[in-house]
């Protein structure tokens, strides 16, 4: 079976949900009510004003954060930590995970274990041109494309981008947004990013999270109801 066929056949999708999630520091509450789903071929997008809990969320899912309260379910069986699982979740943190001096190919020896993911990493022409150098040598855009792809290439079941689209130059941002698009067929993701513009244009669903609330969006006015977007920002 063809891995695009994941995506259009529902008994072959995974399925990721989270919910039940409290987060608080001290007697702050960051996260009081979420639920979210994300299957094989979604890209859901995590919208949010800043310090609202975006990362902190994605950082539970992955399971590096502990809470107060969670349920994280991957077709139906519960993980408390689901990053020790190996295949199942991928995260992208915000500054970026890679070593600055060492080589991207020193790195996919590291990360990547697998011959269908090294062969993903290196039939590609961006990576190829760019093998020999070191993480401190690459420009943002090609740091974030390297990274997003690594993660592609670890051949897991969901992946989480925290702010893939930050610093980066519009022509880049566009090459990443079609890197994901690209592999969605077998992988479910779920982004955040500032660049509400992009997320909108990638996301096939959208969730704000709202005073410690996700609010699944039907509407893109939702974005100025709920004082995400000022009223009109939408129209321009
Ligand atoms: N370890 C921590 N201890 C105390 N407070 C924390 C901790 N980590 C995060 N916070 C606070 O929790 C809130 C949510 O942080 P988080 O980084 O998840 O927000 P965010 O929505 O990702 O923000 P941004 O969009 O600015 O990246 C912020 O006010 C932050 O300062």
């Amino acid at each position: 079976m063809l891995s695009s066929d994941l995506a259009n056949d529902d008994s072959l999708k995974n399925v990721l949900e989270v919910d039940s999630i409290m987060l608080s520091f001290g007697s702050r509450n960051i996260v009081t009510d979420c639920y979210l789903q994300c299957c094989t071929g979604d890209i859901v997008g995590l919208l949010g004003r800043n310090g609202c809990g975006k990362s902190s969320l994605l950082k539970i899912i992955f399971g590096t954060l502990e809470t107060e309260n969670k349920s994280i379910r991957i077709n139906r069986q519960a993980y408390t930590h689901p990053y020790k699982e190996g295949d199942l979740i991928a995260y992208l943190p915000q500054h970026g995970f890679l070593p600055q001096s060492l080589t991207l190919k020193k790195i996919i020896d590291l990360y990547i274990h697998t011959n269908s993911g090294k062969t993903t990493l290196l039939s590609d022409e961006r990576v190829k041109s760019l093998y020999a150098k070191r993480v401190s040598e690459l420009s943002g855009g090609e740091r974030r494309y390297f990274e997003v792809l690594l993660l592609i290439s670890m051949d897991v079941k969901f992946i989480l981008l925290d702010e893939p689209f930050s610093y980066i130059e519009p022509i880049y941002r566009q090459t990443i947004i079609d890197l994901i698009r690209k592999y969605t067929s077998h992988i479910g993701f779920i982004i955040t990013d500032h660049d509400y513009r992009n997320m909108i244009e990638i996301s096939d669903r959208i969730v704000l999270l709202t005073n410690g609330v996700c609010k699944h969006i039907k509407a893109l006015e939702e974005l100025e109801r709920w004082g995400y977007l000022p009223p009109g920002k939408l129209d321009h």
